[in-house]
């Protein structure tokens, strides 16, 4: 897991996350940024259906079901009409691909867990970071990712996926195991290659 460490510390590094901190983004950064993920938390959804349906019921039953804050958290990011003009990029479907192929690995619903986490993790790790250093501009976006509900979340991540890897572990060969650390690290690495295209979208 050292590799996950240095990517997120890249991440917390990202002019894009450095932005939202100091409240100095671009209009076209921002409206780049939302359109991508719109894109982006489509897609998302339907993997996250997915993979739920394939956890013991004794886990979908503990789901923690999210309000409407995280659009409320996008909307901290104030876009503007340019969000229509802009096309879905190539990290994003390359992102999308990594996720779609995880989900058809041999090992479910773990190795979409694992393809998952990174994405649901890594704000949370980004929010509870910068919480109390991030100016008052996006500060909506800080207060949502680090709070109570969005936390949740993340914990029943990695209940399930201990929980499921203590299952499986008997049957995993060590190349089964580099696969599922391969997953996780390519998720962050897109992850990382996600927000470096928003804060180059900068006029
Ligand atoms: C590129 C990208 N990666 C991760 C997230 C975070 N995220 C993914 S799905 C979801 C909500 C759970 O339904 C959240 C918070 C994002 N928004 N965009």
């Amino acid at each position: 897991m050292q590799n996950k460490i240095t990517i997120l510390g890249q991440i917390e590094q990202n002019a894009f996350i450095q932005g939202m901190v100091t409240g100095e983004l671009t209009q076209r950064q921002r409206d780049y940024y939302v359109a991508q993920d719109q894109y982006y938390l489509q897609a998302f959804d339907a993997y996250f259906d997915q993979v739920v349906a394939q956890v013991a019921p004794q886990w979908q039953m503990q789901l923690p079901v999210l309000g409407e804050a995280e659009a409320d958290a996008h909307a901290t990011l104030r876009p503007g009409s340019g969000v229509a003009k802009i096309a879905k990029d190539s990290v994003n479907q390359d992102y999308l691909l990594h996720l779609k192929l995880a989900l058809d690995d041999k090992w479910q619903p773990l190795s979409g867990l694992v393809a998952l986490l990174p994405c649901i993790e890594s704000y949370y790790l980004i929010a509870v970071k910068f919480q109390q250093q991030a100016a008052t501009t996006y500060h909506g976006w800080f207060d949502y990712y680090a709070g109570l509900e969005y936390q949740q979340l993340v914990e029943w991540f990695w209940r399930v996926i201990n929980a499921d890897l203590q299952q499986v572990l008997p049957q995993l060969t060590a190349d089964d195991w580099h696969g599922l650390q391969k997953i996780y690290q390519q998720s962050y690495q897109d992850e990382f290659n996600f927000w470096q295209v928003a804060a180059q979208a900068a006029e």
